[in-house]
């Protein structure tokens, strides 16, 4: 029971599913192990009792003692399956085992002492009390005990298992005939309820299948969509609402979503698109717990995915980048069945993500590293590839050389016989990336392949993800925005749910970064003889050359020390820049220049600006307000992000509109916006409309709200 909880408390048998594995070979493979354990240890048990002399094991048949000890162990596995359904925790399904090994105990000792196994006990009290396996193995035990209690007592013979018990005790009700039939019968009934159970109540993702599931005739065939459900089996449960798909922003995302849509509508099948997402929409339904008077309480759904359209092509590789919470992971889990879409499709070399058949084609194709290691720490590096190498269908014969392969590639030959648990993060990490790529897969998921990897081993995995890219497609998340510059053909940048934006790393760089940026080094200090000398003249060839900047493209630069000078230079002044770097060049000498490097702003900048947006359309849009502290000691209540505010309480004779700031915003470690400053005051300009609105409310709220000011209008506000 344990090992059945553990491995659905450690996501290691969604992974098995996820690679291709059926349940119906899950269950096969536990029930085969489970029954060669009783077999064995059934035969052990018999053979100690017959070596050490006890004559309960001498006197009574071995193949009697034989199948009751293996039907009832047989028995208690079904029900320790039935009961794994239950629990979520290893270290609870340990405790409950052991109370029903108490439980087991006590039964059995009202058992020997007759009830209810004899004359003139109700035959419904006898079915209820056999359900449970241990109170008809006691029966037995009494019986057979009772055969050989005498010396003339010679024990129950094979033949005469299905004699009544009277034979032997006058008040015996069952014979062993009987306690195996029980023990069969009942084994049979915990397997169902336990595949069934473990259909119906939701998994790990919060996922479960239809109470009446099995009346589908989906569910037997295998064919067309086998609808699932999520949240607890409570009946109040209400399916989640789902969210409007809503248009995109940007003109990128927008003329993906439409050449999608055109495919779809045209139902045209590009043999270079491995993966077509179309709108697919995540809701994940608010929890419900029982309040007083037996009424249900539900938080409020959670929007992760507000329909994604996009394709990943072949032998290209796909980077899906975003702060934390923006739905990536999600994404992966939608394409890979662990969780099912609330709207949308998406079709994965044409197989529906939306149909139990679909999906099982899908898993053939697919390898996932998952975000986190889904290991038997118990198992090896070579026992886990070898392990999913036969899930994926791989041939036994060629399953040794292509295991020995995939270790080689990374780097893990020397440890292939070491057990996983004793590996370093980094070595998990390359055999989730192995295990990902075994058996040739078409679409290779990579959620966050390279965490915790020293430099040198994620080279390493870079060169084999990029080796990797040919003849298939590959998804990869990263929070890496080197990786993601190196390694990525496109890029998709998610916030809130929806995608911001998409595009090659250059195209991204130049349409959402700052601008360009400029490296200016000088020549260093070479005299020696007069050092001061020197200093003096590489200070005023900076100087000359940040005049040069000011001068020519009106900026100042972002950093600075005594050999170089680094610039961003917006995009607005690009027509600028042919004429003023050849200019710089010529004038090299003269500025004591030794270098000019000019390139694009990074990936990071443009992330960074991306997440910024998305966490002020939230913030605007939910109404979120911060408290805006002046260093003159004023103080206002100003809705997240708003650039230009009002200070109510500064108007006077002179300044009858008062005076306003500009906010300054950054992210916190959490990614949410918070006030990093603001400029001097500057008095509100007589023709700016402060709305009604906002004077009202001010005087109805306890705190004082600040006015904000529509950046259109303030144009010709000096703050300095
Ligand atoms: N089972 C769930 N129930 C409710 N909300 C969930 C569930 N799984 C994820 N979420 C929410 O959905 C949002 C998206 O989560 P997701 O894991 O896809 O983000 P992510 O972009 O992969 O983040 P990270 O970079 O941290 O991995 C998050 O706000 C998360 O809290």
């Amino acid at each position: 029971m344990s090992s059945l909880v553990t491995e659905k408390e450690l996501k290691l048998r969604q992974a098995m599913t996820v690679m291709g594995l059926y349940d119906s070979a899950y269950w096969l493979s536990w029930l085969t192990w489970e029954t060669v354990v009783a077999l064995i240890s059934s035969i052990l048990i018999v053979l100690s009792g017959m070596m050490f002399q006890f004559s309960f094991f001498l006197k009574n048949s071995f193949a009697v003692l034989f199948v009751l000890f293996f039907l009832f162990e047989l028995n208690m596995t079904g029900l320790a399956f039935m009961l794994s359904a239950f629990i979520r925790k290893s270290a609870s399904a340990t405790t409950i085992g052991f109370f029903i090994f108490i439980i087991g105990f006590v039964t059995q000792i009202v058992v020997r002492a007759g009830f209810p196994y004899t004359d003139g006990i109700s035959d419904t009290y006898r079915n209820l009390w056999s359900l449970f396996p241990p109170n008809p193995f006691a029966q037995a035990l009494k019986v057979l005990s009772n055969a050989v209690s005498t010396p003339e007592g010679d024990g129950v013979s094979w033949s005469k298992r299905g004699v009544s018990c009277d034979a032997f005790d006058t008040n015996c009700g069952m014979s062993i005939n009987t306690v195996y039939k029980w023990l069969l019968a009942t084994f049979f009934l915990w397997f169902v309820l336990a595949i069934y159970f473990d259909n119906i109540i939701p998994n790990a993702m919060g996922v479960r299948k239809s109470v009446l599931y099995f009346l589908n005739p989906h569910y037997w065939t295998g064919k067309g969509g086998q609808k699932v459900k999520e949240g607890g089996v409570c009946s109040c449960l209400t399916s989640a609402h789902h969210e409007e798909n809503r248009t995109a922003d940007d003109e990128d995302v927008l003329e993906e979503e439409n050449a999608v849509r055109q495919q779809l509508t045209q139902d045209v099948v590009d043999a270079n698109v491995a993966v077509q997402v179309h709108g697919i929409v995540k809701t994940y339904p608010g929890t419900f717990s029982i309040g007083c008077c037996c009424k249900c309480k539900r938080t409020a759904p959670y929007h992760a995915l507000k329909g994604l359209w996009v394709k990943f092509t072949k032998d290209q590789l796909f980077c899906l980048l975003g702060p934390n919470g923006a739905g990536k992971t999600t994404v992966i889990n939608c394409l890979t069945g662990i969780t099912p879409v609330t709207g949308g499709d998406a079709l994965i070399y044409g197989h529906s993500i939306r149909s139990s058949t679909g999906m099982s084609n899908i898993r053939k194709l697919i390898g996932v590293c998952p975000q986190f290691d889904i290991l038997w720490d118990a198992l090896s590096g070579q026992e886990h590839l070898e392990l999913f190498a036969s899930i994926k269908g791989i041939s036994p014969a060629s399953i040794k050389s292509i295991t020995q392969t995939s270790l080689a590639e990374v780097k893990l030959t020397d440890a292939a016989k070491v057990r996983s648990g004793s590996y370093s993060g980094g070595m998990k990490r390359r055999l989730s990336v192995a295990i990902a790529l075994i058996g040739d897969p078409k679409l290779v998921i990579l959620d966050e392949p390279t965490t915790g990897m020293d430099p040198i081993t994620r080279r390493h995995v870079w060169d084999i993800i990029e080796n990797a890219k040919k003849g298939r497609a590959i998804i990869l998340t990263t929070h890496s925005m080197e990786e993601a510059d190196i390694l990525s053909d496109r890029i998709g940048i998610m916030a809130k749910g929806r995608l911001r934006c998409i595009g090659t790393s250059i195209r991204l760089k130049s349409r959402f970064g700052t601008g360009f940026i400029a490296n200016i080094s000088f020549h260093g200090n070479n005299n020696e003889h007069s050092p001061a000398n020197s200093d003096a003249i590489s200070a005023r060839h900076r100087e000359a050359v940040k005049e040069f900047f000011k001068h020519r493209l009106d900026v100042v630069p972002k950093e600075e020390n005594n050999n170089f000078l680094t610039y961003v230079i917006p995009h607005e002044r690009e027509a600028l820049l042919t004429n003023f770097f050849e200019e710089l060049q010529d004038r090299e000498e003269e500025f004591g220049i030794s270098d000019i490097q000019l390139g694009l702003t990074t990936l990071e900048e443009v992330f960074l600006n991306i997440a910024r947006q998305a966490e002020l359309e939230s913030a605007t849009a939910e109404g979120s307000l911060v408290t805006l502290t002046l260093t003159s000691g004023e103080s206002a209540e100003i809705p997240i992000g708003a650039r230009f505010v009002g200070i109510p309480g500064t108007e006077s004779a002179e300044y009858p509109t008062g005076f306003m700031v500009e906010v300054y915003w950054e992210q916190d470690d959490t990614g949410s916006l918070c006030v990093a400053g603001h400029s001097q005051k500057a008095p509100i300009p007589q023709n700016i409309q402060l709305s009604s609105s906002a004077t009202t409310r001010q005087r109805r709220s306890a705190s004082v709200r600040g006015v904000v000011i529509d950046p259109s209008q303030v144009t010709s506000v000096n703050f300095q």
